[in-house]
């Protein structure tokens, strides 16, 4: 057989082409009026047994594992632009997605009764006092899960927690308790975490044997707390309990890894400053509320939803970002309890709720993933 050349053969593939996007287009017009129709009756635009069926048909009229994953990964990818298409027609009629947040201008900050977690001196304390100021009436609880409660119940109108540090990553308790509690994310603060040795008045570094802290706070400081090796290092709920329990031990064999100001406010000598490897060390923390507002200039919207235990689910439901143009600053998984090897899944993306393409992706994944939940816009 004579064998092509490849101009010639690239002739052929721009006429198979043309006939493809021809029929892509008519395809899509079909979507177009699939969508009219779903919109006059309220039916959702996402089928997936219809989906599932015609990944079976398609498959089945090729020979071959290469050819038929081939031919259902394209279906897939055709039917994710079909309904990203149909959302947007969707949202073009009027549609918006169901949430119940509301636009406002500021958030009402003047004499907000705000809770945080640990002892005065703790990180969140700092947190707290950056974003409310000096005035804001604060007060602090002894668990995380004791602040979302004061908050769900009225007590408090904020609740300061941490959910993510640069070096040591989520803070995985709190986006458990975002699932617990139904508060909503209001507003984030950054603030950079500098580690200190501390111990009593008298204590001197050649003899401390035991060193307490936060766990997470260990694990920063990991690199300096390891050359010591004769050190025991004991987790305490946060830095400032530590350096209180070393003032209240009174034993100079015992440190803690807290702030500096924590070290002033228990009367702790520092024996060692800035301990933490990374310099740049910074927590990130959340501002929750029980009212479900945003402001009007928010922009990026933290939610959660949970996918099925199969191949590419979540491959999928990230095109309703992609197909939007909606860009996606964080991914974060978490074990659904009671589910084995099943996630739910806590995405940070910018925009605004009030925006088009945002309602497009949202009005997708709460189709399409199960237990879509917005937890913020800030
Ligand atoms: O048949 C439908 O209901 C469509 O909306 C069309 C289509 C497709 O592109 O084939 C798109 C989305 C549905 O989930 C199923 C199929």
């Amino acid at each position: 057989m004579k064998t092509l050349d490849l101009q010639e053969i690239r002739k052929q593939l721009d006429g198979i082409d043309r006939e493809m996007v021809a029929l892509f287009e008519t395809r899509m017009e079909l979507c177009r009026k699939v969508a009219e129709y779903k919109i006059g009756t309220g039916k959702p635009v996402y089928d997936g047994e219809r989906e599932q069926q015609k990944i079976d048909a398609v498959t089945g009229m090729v020979e071959g594992e290469f050819l038929k994953q081939a031919v259902k990964e394209l279906f897939t990818q055709m039917m994710t632009i079909s309904r990203n298409y149909q959302y947007k027609q969707m949202a073009e009629s009027g549609f918006q997605t169901e949430h119940t947040f509301k636009p406002v201008k500021n958030l009402a900050l003047a004499g907000a009764r705000v809770v945080y977690q640990g002892v005065e001196g703790a990180y969140s304390h700092g947190a707290a006092l950056k974003y409310f100021g000096p005035e804001a009436s604060l007060y602090h609880v002894a668990t995380w899960d004791d602040a979302m409660k004061e908050v769900e119940e009225g007590r408090a109108d904020y609740a300061v927690l941490p959910i993510e540090n640069s070096s040591a990553g989520a803070v995985t308790d709190n986006y458990d308790l975002l699932m617990k509690y139904h508060n909503y994310i209001a507003a984030e603060t950054f603030l950079t975490v500098n580690h200190a040795l501390l111990g009593l008045p008298n204590a001197r570094t050649e003899d401390i044997r035991t060193v307490f802290s936060h766990p997470q706070a260990l694990m920063q400081c990991s690199e300096f707390l390891n050359a010591n090796r004769q050190w025991k290092q004991i987790s305490v709920e946060n830095t400032a309990v530590a350096a209180k329990k070393v003032l209240e031990e009174g034993d100079p064999s015992q440190a803690a890894v807290a702030s500096e100001i924590a070290g002033e406010l228990y009367g702790l000598k520092v024996l060692s400053s800035s301990i933490n490897h990374n310099k740049n060390n910074t927590t990130r923390f959340i501002i929750l509320t029980k009212e479900a507002v945003y402001r009007e200039d928010a922009q990026k919207i933290s939610l959660s939803f949970e996918l099925p235990h199969k191949s590419g689910s979540l491959y999928n439901i990230l095109s309703n970002f992609i197909y939007n143009g909606v860009n996606m600053f964080m991914i974060e998984s978490r074990p659904i309890p009671g589910r084995n090897w099943e996630y739910r899944f806590f995405v940070d993306i910018e925009g605004n709720l009030s925006h088009a393409s945002v309602q497009n992706a949202l009005k997708g994944i709460s189709e399409e993933g199960r237990n879509m939940r917005i937890l913020g816009n800030y």
